[in-house]
């Protein structure tokens, strides 16, 4: 029975610990009341193509365009494993689905929980608490697939990765950034580029930055190189608010993010399309993680708050909450001696929805 709490929900579970995580962010999932999801899901990934050599039917991406979202667990082998050709998944599956389904705000919040210890000590963050978002553009930058390799194996080889911005891509992301900061307490805009090198993207990511601020004067607006950026978000992370850059830029520097606020397996992240022409896709920051894949030693949260990313896209704010509120407290409770499995961290949060 369909309603308005109904989610039609596809779910890609994908390699590694991707599906370890996802049943436990489902579990979590089906205990928020008042949502009921409908879930269909789809075995792409790493054995579907080596059983058949498919990646994404074209069929298949169009029945999954007919869902409210997308749960993703994670996708990709191990590096260097000779029966994937590197980035078929990857780029083939993952970057196909956030390129065809218009995902061009990747969103990926940080943020320290009361509880969790951080690499960093006391005396960077002042005592105050990390909280950004880094708003990483989805669909262009050096992950569209223009490029090529020449004369390849050979000593004269050359090979290339273009990074592609449009002004049209680059306004909507940076637009949209400027909303999540007017939103927010502090209203500070960081723009995280290299435009002293690529001064071409550079100055497109610029010179937007600069004219869609006009359209928000209680914005303060920042600009940082990504490599000064680096330094800060390890001795100064307070500093950002919400960060805006660019594809490649932004993989990089939510990974960070996400190990200076407790650790990859904490980080949860949204791949939206704003205008809700197609179904936004929601997954963990961290990939499949070959090393721990099996051994029921993933840390399911990130998936689970990325489900509460999805709750809240919907418009379902106050299950988002709920859940929300039920991980904070079960990472409250942890005891960092004792590891707990996938799935009893999974409970454990279930339990308090329930
Ligand atoms: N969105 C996606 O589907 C992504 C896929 N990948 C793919 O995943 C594969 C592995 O990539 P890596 O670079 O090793 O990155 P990774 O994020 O999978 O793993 C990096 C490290 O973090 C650990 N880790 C990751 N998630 C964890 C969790 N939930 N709990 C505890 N520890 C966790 C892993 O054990 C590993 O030591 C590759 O094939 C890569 O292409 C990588 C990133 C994102
Ligand atoms: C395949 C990559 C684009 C996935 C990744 O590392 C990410 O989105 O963070
Ligand atoms: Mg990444």
């Amino acid at each position: 029975m369909s309603s308005e709490n109904s989610i039609r929900l596809a779910v890609v579970p994908g390699d590694g610990i991707g599906p370890e995580v996802t049943a436990e962010a489902l579990k979590v999932l089906e205990a928020v009341a008042p949502v009921t999801v409908e879930q269909t899901r789809y075995d792409l990934g790493a054995e579907r193509y080596l059983a058949t050599g498919e990646v994404l039917p074209d069929s298949v991406l169009e029945e999954i365009r007919g869902h409210d979202a997308i749960l993703l667990g994670a996708v990709g082998g191990k590096p260097g494993d000779p029966n994937l050709p590197p980035g078929i998944l990857e780029r083939g599956l993952l970057l196909r689905l956030r390129f065809e389904l218009d995902h061009y705000v990747n969103l990926r919040p940080s943020r320290t929980y009361p509880g969790v210890t951080t690499p960093l000590a006391d005396h960077v963050t002042g005592g105050r608490e990390i909280d950004f978002v880094v708003v990483r553009e989805g669909t262009e930058g050096p992950y569209t697939g223009n490029g090529g390799a020449l004369r390849v194996g050979t000593p004269a080889e050359i090979a290339t990765e273009v990074s592609v911005n449009t002004a049209y891509g680059v306004e909507r992301v940076v637009r949209d950034a400027f909303g999540r900061a007017q939103r927010r307490e502090r209203k500070l805009l960081t723009l995280v580029h290299k435009t002293n090198v690529l001064v071409n993207a550079g100055a497109v990511w610029w010179r937007l930055t600069q004219q869609v601020a006009q359209e928000f004067p209680e914005v303060t607006v920042d600009y940082m190189h990504v490599d000064a950026a680096m330094i800060f978000l390890a001795t100064d992370p307070t500093r950002f608010d919400v960060i805006v850059t660019d594809n490649l830029f932004g993989d990089i520097v939510t990974d960070l993010a996400a190990a200076i606020t407790g650790g990859i397996g904490l980080a949860a992240s949204g791949n939206v399309n704003p205008d809700r022409t197609s179904p936004s896709m929601f997954e963990p920051v961290h990939g499949s993680a070959p090393d721990i894949a099996g051994q029921g030693v993933a840390d399911p949260t990130a998936a689970i708050l990325s489900a509460g990313l999805l709750l809240d896209h919907l418009g379902h704010a106050d299950a988002a909450a709920a859940l929300e509120a039920a991980v904070l407290a079960d990472l409250a409770e942890r005891d960092p001696a004792t590891k707990r499995s996938t799935t009893a961290v999974g409970d454990a949060v279930a339990a308090r929805l329930a």
